[in-house]
């Protein structure tokens, strides 16, 4: 049997065309989020008024809580096949603590810019190294995936060479180096972007496309939006639609 690339075959067909108000206003909504997020960490205004704005925040909270989404149910902007993940905490706009960070392919490379704030700091003034980290992860899962080569992390390994500072712009490079069966793996780095040659984080990741019944046990609950089945279940795996 030849091992798949992704659950949904090598190049799946872009036919996904998400309603373009819910798009806009869930990128306004995370927008506005990511801005508390970040302000609430950096304010120093007095303790009255941040206990004023948290009694507001529970306000507009329990107005998006009207209805929700549980874990099995994707949102509805979101599309596996074509990588479109809307609350990724890297790279989704819809998700406040995200940077995000927008992946594109760059000949053999996959490149992201994005720029950290103080929501993720870890020693004053830098990264947490799990931020990083999590920069990392997607950045490598991303570049298999943007090489058809979707999979699961079986391992990242990284080495801090530098601190990474916050409030100034990075450059995130990632490349595949090796494929074998339903492995793939990947490098890649975080530099300054205006020092782009000077590594600060290098990372090394293998990503796992997950045999069958993995599949089944993580994302056999998954459904669409409106109700349907997922795209790439690994029911569809069983029956040679698409794999
Ligand atoms: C309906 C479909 C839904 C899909 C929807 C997703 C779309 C999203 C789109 C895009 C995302 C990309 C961006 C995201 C980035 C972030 C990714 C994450 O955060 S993933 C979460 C953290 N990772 C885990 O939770 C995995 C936990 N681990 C496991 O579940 C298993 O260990 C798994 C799936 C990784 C492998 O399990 P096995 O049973 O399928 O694989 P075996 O048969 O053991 O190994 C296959 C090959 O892989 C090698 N391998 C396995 N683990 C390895 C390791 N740790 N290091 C090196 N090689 C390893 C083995 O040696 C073998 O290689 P040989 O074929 O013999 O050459």
């Amino acid at each position: 049997m030849t091992s798949p690339a992704t659950p949904w075959g090598a190049s799946p067909p872009d036919t996904f065309s998400p309603d373009p108000e819910l798009q806009a206003a869930v990128t306004e909504l995370g927008a506005a989020v990511r801005d508390l997020l970040e302000t609430s960490v950096a304010t120093t205004v007095a303790p009255g008024e941040q206990a004023d704005v948290a009694a507001g925040v529970r306000e507009l909270t329990a107005r998006l809580a009207a209805t929700t989404r549980d874990r099995h149910t994707l949102s509805a902007l979101d599309d596996l096949p074509t990588f479109r993940r809307t609350y990724s905490p890297v790279s989704g706009v819809g998700h406040g603590f995200a940077p995000p960070v927008q992946f594109r392919r760059e000949g053999d490379t996959v490149v992201g810019e994005c720029t950290l704030g103080l929501r993720h700091e870890g020693p004053p003034a830098h990264s947490h190294g799990g931020m990083t980290a999590m920069l990392m992860d997607q950045l490598l899962g991303s570049t298999a995936f943007l090489a058809g080569r979707w999979g699961m992390t079986a391992h990242l390994g990284l080495e801090y060479r530098g601190a990474v500072p916050l409030q100034t712009p990075l450059v995130l490079v990632g490349r595949v180096a090796d494929v074998s069966g339903r492995k793939t793996v990947v490098t890649g780095t975080v530099a300054l972007a205006a020092e782009p040659d000077r590594e600060l984080v290098r990372g090394e990741g293998v990503f796992v496309s997950p045999r069958p019944e993995l599949l089944e046990r993580y994302f056999g609950d998954l459904t669409t939006a409106d109700g349907g089945r997922a795209p790439g279940h690994a029911q569809a795996a069983t029956d040679g639609s698409t794999l």
